[in-house]
């Protein structure tokens, strides 16, 4: 058995299921993204593998020893594994310095005091250690909720969608530094988001989650090249039926733009984004619109436009 592993366990709600039986098997110090829309199930797999749920069946080990759901364990959860959420707990009336330390009360004074200090420096909060919460960007405060959760050297970190509340360009950098404070302290982390650009920001293992089902695994490469589903297809981009042909489709970035042969439709739209023109093109004798890049933004709005691919690049989805 594996450092983490997770058995079959499986949940429903009033006889909806949220969960068909889910299995996985992590060594110490590996990242995992899961990856899904909203309802696919995220966040009762997240409280089942911390303990915090009770599952219908199926069981979660972690280094050999069963992880007790809160029927089996008076106090539920675990220093070992923690969880964090979008609506983390900061106390309000102590500075950072004090939310980092109230974990570890119970710990040897000089342990906790150096663990602290290393927590500050590695999350880059050394010179807020003094300021009370409100005093903190959105950013700031989910680092310190992560360092508490953090305080206690949990083995395990679960991250349910930590970064919801904050913007785009500050989730992507709160990861990347975070990805190295987890590297340097050896921790397993699971991330489960449902925007494939923030996992991959923390790692390249990925397993996709729909209604509750495992539908894929693998790379972002293996997903992206050869995805099962439209659903895991649409995670990369856009996707375009191709018209009289049975489950087929294209992406924007893989049609080619012709002044003639092939695929005959006008351009309808055109957004410009910073490495291509995307443009929306109405094909002739259809009502299907696809989504074209124009890498070279030669076409605008009216224009006829002829469009090509090579075969390889078709999925039959
Ligand atoms: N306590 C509950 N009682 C009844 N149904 C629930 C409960 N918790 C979750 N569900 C249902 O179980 C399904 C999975 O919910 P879950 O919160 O695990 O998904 P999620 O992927 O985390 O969603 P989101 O990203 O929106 O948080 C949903 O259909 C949800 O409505």
């Amino acid at each position: 058995m594996s450092y983490f592993s997770v058995q079959k366990i499986s949940k429903s709600y009033d006889e909806q299921v949220a969960l068909h039986p889910f299995s996985l098997e992590l060594n110490q110090g590996d990242f995992l993204a899961i990856v899904g829309e909203s309802g696919s199930g995220k966040s009762s797999l997240l409280r089942i593998m911390a303990g915090l749920e009770v599952q219908d069946s199926g069981e979660v080990f972690l280094d050999g020893n069963p992880v007790l759901n809160p029927n089996q364990k008076i106090v539920s959860g675990y220093d070992e594994i923690k969880l964090i959420h979008q609506n983390f707990h900061l106390y309000p009336n102590s500075t950072v310095e004090e939310n980092l330390s109230r974990p570890l009360l119970h710990y040897e004074k000089s342990y906790a005091k150096n663990r602290v200090e290393k927590l500050l420096k590695i999350l880059g909060l050394k010179e807020y250690r003094d300021r009370m919460p409100r005093q903190l960007s959105g950013g700031q405060q989910q680092k310190v909720a992560i360092g508490k959760a953090m305080s206690v050297e949990p083995d395990i970190l679960l991250l349910d969608e930590p970064f919801s509340s904050l913007d785009t360009i500050q989730t992507q950098g709160l990861i990347a530094e975070l990805k190295e404070t987890f590297l340097e302290m050896g921790t397993t982390v699971i991330f489960v988001t449902h925007d494939l650009d923030d996992a991959l920001r923390l790692t390249d293992n990925l397993i996709i989650l729909q209604k509750g089902k495992v539908v894929q695994k693998g790379t972002s490469r293996e997903l992206c090249e050869a995805p099962k589903s439209k659903y895991v297809a649409r995670l990369f981009s856009a996707i375009n039926r191709i018209p009289e042909r049975d489950r087929s489709y294209v992406r924007p970035a893989d049609i080619r733009l012709r002044t003639k042969g092939g695929l005959l439709g006008h351009v309808v739209d055109s957004r410009f984004l910073v490495h291509f023109n995307s443009l929306q093109i109405r094909l002739k004798d259809s009502d299907l619109v696809w989504e074209v890049d124009d890498p070279q933004r030669k076409y605008e709005i009216g224009d006829r436009v002829y469009l090509n691919w090579d075969e390889h690049k078709v999925m039959e989805l």
